[in-house]
């Protein structure tokens, strides 16, 4: 017997509706059932009578543009699993997650597989996060690997490391000028640039990677197999192209606000520059803040220069 699966969709171009639908059709294992509204309003009413399953939005309708349509269908949809739907950006739909979708899909880039795939990742990814803030494990504000976590893989990979002399690294973060942020936005503000910072974390990782929230702004990852200072240098170049960036969040007072941010890292490999899972750490603290210092450096260069 088919699955049944309830789906609302905020779109008012007639043409999308009906390809969205089409896409949908005579599936095997899942019956999916759209119901299609074109107004914020007609949306509300209809997750008022019957909650659905998920529910797909476009982001630019007649009476409202952008990210701001998901954050009026937030109001009245807390836990519901939503997709957006965006032009040609990826950015928007980026940003659209960190503000509480679980997904975007690239209208041009629609199919039946994507969207079915996009409907299945959402709606688990939704689950997933209950689930994990259940554990003990986990650092309840951003949902990473907590610090008794970190202990506890550590020693299993230093015990590894001990039998069989496979290398690994660690990588420590930390976010440049965070207190400002702080200090400038409120706390409930700082709190969600430490969460998306950790969702991007999560995103762009490798699965055997191990991603933990150490304290406060700081962020520890340890990587199987990072063997030279090659390899551990492309690593932290790449991981600060991801990072690094603007971060959409949004205010006490309901605006969204595109705060930049950068991170400092700082990494060391066992067996080569650290001869302790203790000396492993503080050498990556080490050249974690030789990296904020150059950090601080350029910042203020660019100061004089601008
Ligand atoms: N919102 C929020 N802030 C936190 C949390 N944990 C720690 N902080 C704040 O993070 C800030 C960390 O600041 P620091 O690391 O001292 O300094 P910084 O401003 O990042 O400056 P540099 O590290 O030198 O670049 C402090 O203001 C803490 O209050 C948290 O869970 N939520």
């Amino acid at each position: 017997m088919r699955s049944e699966l309830t789906i609302y969709l905020l779109e008012d171009n007639s043409d999308d509706v009906y390809l969205f639908k089409q896409l949908l059709e005579n599936d095997k294992a899942i019956n999916y059932s759209t119901l299609e509204t074109d107004s914020l309003a007609g949306l509300n009413k209809l997750i008022s009578a019957i909650v659905p399953d998920i529910l797909v939005i476009d982001l630019n309708i007649s009476e409202s543009v952008g990210l701001e349509t998901l954050i009026e269908v937030r109001k009245f949809s807390l836990d519901i699993p939503i997709i957006v739907l965006t032009g040609n950006d990826d950015e928007i739909g980026i940003q659209a997650i960190q503000l509480g979708a679980q997904d975007y899909l690239i209208k041009s880039e629609i199919n039946a597989s994507t969207l079915k795939r996009a409907i299945q990742f959402a709606r688990e990814r939704l689950i997933l996060y209950s689930a994990l803030g259940q554990l003990a494990t986990r650092d309840k504000l951003t949902m990473l690997h907590n610090r008794a976590a970190f202990d506890e893989k550590l020693e299993a990979i230093e015990s590894d490391f001990l039998r069989y002399e496979i290398n690994y690294s660690i990588l420590l973060l930390d976010i440049n000028n965070f207190k400002p942020i702080n200090d400038t936005y409120g706390h409930l503000v700082g709190d969600k640039i430490l969460q998306h910072l950790a969702h991007r974390l999560q995103m762009f990782n490798r699965a055997n990677d191990f991603v933990g929230r150490f304290g406060g702004d700081e962020f520890i990852l340890i990587v199987p197999k990072v063997d030279n200072d090659e390899k551990l240098q492309s690593l932290i170049l790449n991981k600060k192209k991801v990072l690094n960036g603007q971060y959409a969040v949004q205010s006490i007072s309901g605006q969204i606000l595109n705060i930049p941010i950068s991170v400092a890292i700082g990494g060391a490999i066992r067996g080569v520059n650290a001869f302790s899972p203790k000396e492993l750490i503080s050498i990556a603290d080490l050249n974690m803040y030789k990296d904020k210092e150059i950090n601080a450096q350029l910042e203020n260069n660019n100061k004089f220069t601008d």
